[in-house]
This record gives C-alpha cells, sequence and structure tokens, in this order.
C-alpha cells in the first residue's frame, strides 16, 4: 500500500485534491472527518470535551456545539492545546484503524490522507509522499468568506493557529498551486496520479 499525506492550509483545496485522487482510484480518508466522529454523541471523546469546556456546549440534540467550541479554542492557544489532546490520539487510532481495513482489502490500494495539521501533528505517520495545497493566505480567507460564509475574523484566526506555507511546504515532497481555476488544479492532480502509479 501507498500512503499519501494531503496537507494544506483551511481552504487550500484539500478536498477538492482527494476527491479527484479518489475518482482516479485512490482510497480516500478525511481527518476532518475522524475528528468529528471522535466527539459524536455517546463517545468518551465529547465526554472529555464537555468536561473541560463545558456542559453547555452540548446541544439539546446530543451534538457537539461546535461553532461555541470553535469561538473558544481558535481565540485560546491554550485551550486549542487542550482540545487537541483530547482530540488527536483518538483521531489517530481511527486512521490507524481504516488504514489497516484499506490495506487487508487491498495490499495495492493507494490511500490519501487529507489532514490539515500534518506538519503540526502528523509528521511520523509514515508516509511515502506528502502533498501539500497551497494558496496566498489572503485567497484563501476570500473563498472561506465567500464561498463558506464564515466571519472574515474567524478566518483570519483559524489560519493563525496553522503552520504557514513556508513550514508546510519544507516538509512536502509535492505542492499542487491552488491559486488558478479549479481545472488547473485538477490538471495537476492528474500529473501527481501519474507521477504516484508509475513509480
Ligand atoms: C474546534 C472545532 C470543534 C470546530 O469545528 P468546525 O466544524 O467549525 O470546523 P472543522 O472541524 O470542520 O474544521 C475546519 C478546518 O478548521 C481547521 N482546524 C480544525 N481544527 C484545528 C486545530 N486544532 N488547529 C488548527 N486548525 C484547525 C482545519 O483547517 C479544518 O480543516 C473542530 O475543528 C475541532 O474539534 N478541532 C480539533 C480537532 C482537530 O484538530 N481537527 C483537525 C483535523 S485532526
Ligand atoms: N483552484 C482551486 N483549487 C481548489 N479549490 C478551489 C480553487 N478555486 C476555488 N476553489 C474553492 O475553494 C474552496 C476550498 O476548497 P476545498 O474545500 O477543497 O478546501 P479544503 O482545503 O478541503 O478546505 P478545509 O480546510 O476547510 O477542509 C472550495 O469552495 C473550492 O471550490
Amino acid at each position: 500500500m501507498k500512503l499519501i499525506g494531503l496537507t494544506g492550509g483551511i481552504a487550500s483545496g484539500k478536498s477538492t485534491i482527494g476527491r479527484r485522487l479518489e475518482q482516479l482510484g485512490a482510497v480516500r480518508i478525511d481527518a476532518d472527518e475522524l475528528a468529528r466522529e471522535a466527539v459524536a454523541p455517546g463517545t468518551p471523546g465529547l465526554a472529555r470535551v464537555l468536561a473541560r469546556f463545558g456542559g453547555e456546549l452540548r446541544r439539546a440534540d446530543g451534538t457537539l456545539d461546535r461553532a461555541g467550541l470553535g469561538a473558544i479554542v481558535f481565540a485560546d492557544a491554550e485551550a486549542l492545546a487542550a482540545l487537541n489532546a483530547i482530540v488527536h490520539p483518538e483521531v489517530r487510532r481511527l486512521f490507524d484503524a481504516r488504514a489497516e481495513a484499506a490495506r487487508a482489502q487491498d495490499p495495492d490500494a493507494v490511500l490519501v490522507y487529507e489532514v490539515p495539521l500534518l506538519v503540526e501533528a502528523a509528521r511520523d505517520q509514515g508516509w511515502d509522499l506528502v502533498v501539500t495545497a497551497e494558496a496566498p493566505p489572503e485567497q484563501r480567507i476570500e473563498r472561506m468568506v465567500e464561498l463558506r460564509g464564515m466571519a472574515e475574523a474567524e478566518a483570519r484566526r483559524r489560519i493563525g493557529n496553522q503552520a504557514n506555507s513556508a513550514e508546510r511546504t519544507s516538509v512536502a515532497d509535492a505542492v499542487i498551486d491552488t491559486s488558478g481555476t479549479r481545472a488547473e488544479t485538477l490538471a495537476q492532480v492528474d500529473e501527481l496520479w501519474r507521477r504516484i502509479t508509475s513509480g
């Protein structure tokens, strides 16, 4: 099995790239989805988050108030570190189980793991190739505000809590420039797939 780490800051185009790689034949796993599972209703992860950050973050339907928690942690580095310490080990466990299942099903699979915090928290996961999606922060902020309706200050706070482009690029084996059109991004992904599957 080949293990590809796909990183990039928020709204850098990771999902666009990951979905294309999936169409081309890769198995895709998304760390943001695993992080959601880690705090799903009834999990020990959710219980720990509520114990640390307050029971009022539990909504009437039993799910976590993600917007409320985001407002706390992205404005307070210590709180974010505490949340990461609860969620990240569980994400790692979930990832290991998924990767093992993919390997059992197809030993030749290409597994793409979309992980925004690869540089910060997942450098050492046995990557065969690390790919980063890069577009200037101002352009990513514009995308978050215009396409997702996120408040500009919130977008800036999230970016401020992530590694920067130079840090990601120095760890990566390949960079996909996502500052152009979607078609230009996809063409680079197709080229990358040829490289992955030819060697
Ligand atoms: C704070 C939470 C509840 C906010 O939830 P929300 O639904 O608003 O955002 P979502 O989880 O979809 O994340 C969107 C993006 O925010 C950024 N982000 C999320 N968590 C972090 C973090 N700990 N540090 C820096 N950036 C982060 C990433 O770019 C991510 O792709 C949530 O992000 C969370 O639980 N974060 C901690 C777990 C984590 O590190 N997740 C990232 C992948 S492991
Ligand atoms: N050239 C491009 N490449 C990739 N995405 C683009 C491009 N131009 C515009 N976009 C848009 O930018 C937004 C962010 O892309 P995407 O959702 O793939 O990013 P992401 O890194 O997965 O985001 P997140 O970190 O929030 O999970 C999307 O709405 C996407 O359609």
